[in-house]
């Protein structure tokens, strides 16, 4: 089993209950242990800023999952969440769930960029994902602590 760092996103209705509910799901899929959870983030959107503020957190599960079966399980847990893909890009949603690092690999297909393409330029990922795992080193050797330092204002508040 490999060790995989997926990032929660929400900003409708209630998104709060929304992440705490898609973590127990995360935690009860198959093959696979919960084993670190961020606090909360709450931060203002990124992109389109006419839509409420984001919380956001990251988890660490252990998993014998493989890639592209797992993304089809995040899927399910969105949908279950109520996730409408609307028309406008980065518009607001009721629960991301995005492959953050799967292990130490690096995947480049039509369904799955891994590690996450906006991971390096974003507080609301490099934050949570800094509070469970600050010694951790991105593929292309990068250290999440070093990303974090770079990152100037972009405003963030843990709940
Ligand atoms: C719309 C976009 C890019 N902005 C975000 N902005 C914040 N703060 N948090 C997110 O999770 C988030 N997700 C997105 O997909």
């Amino acid at each position: 089993q490999v060790k995989v760092f997926i990032g929660l996103g929400a900003n409708l209705d209630s998104p709060q209950a929304k992440l705490n509910s898609a973590i127990n799901e995360l935690a009860a899929l198959p093959e696979t242990q919960l084993v670190a959870q961020s606090s909360i983030y709450l931060s203002p959107p990124m992109g389109p800023q006419d839509q409420n503020d984001y919380h956001n957190a990251v988890v660490a599960i252990q998993t014998r999952l493989m890639p592209l079966a797992l993304l089809d399980q995040l899927q399910n847990i969105e949908n279950l969440h109520g996730r409408v893909r609307k028309a406008q890009r980065w518009g607001p949603r009721t629960l991301d769930l995005d492959i953050l690092l799967y292990h130490d690999k690096t995947i480049e297909n039509s369904r799955l960029t891994i590690p996450h393409y906006g991971l390096e330029q974003r507080i609301f990922v490099l934050q949570p994902l800094f509070e469970i795992a600050p010694e951790l080193v991105l593929p292309n050797g990068k250290s999440i602590k070093t990303l974090l330092q770079s990152i100037d204002n972009q405003r963030i508040q843990k709940l």
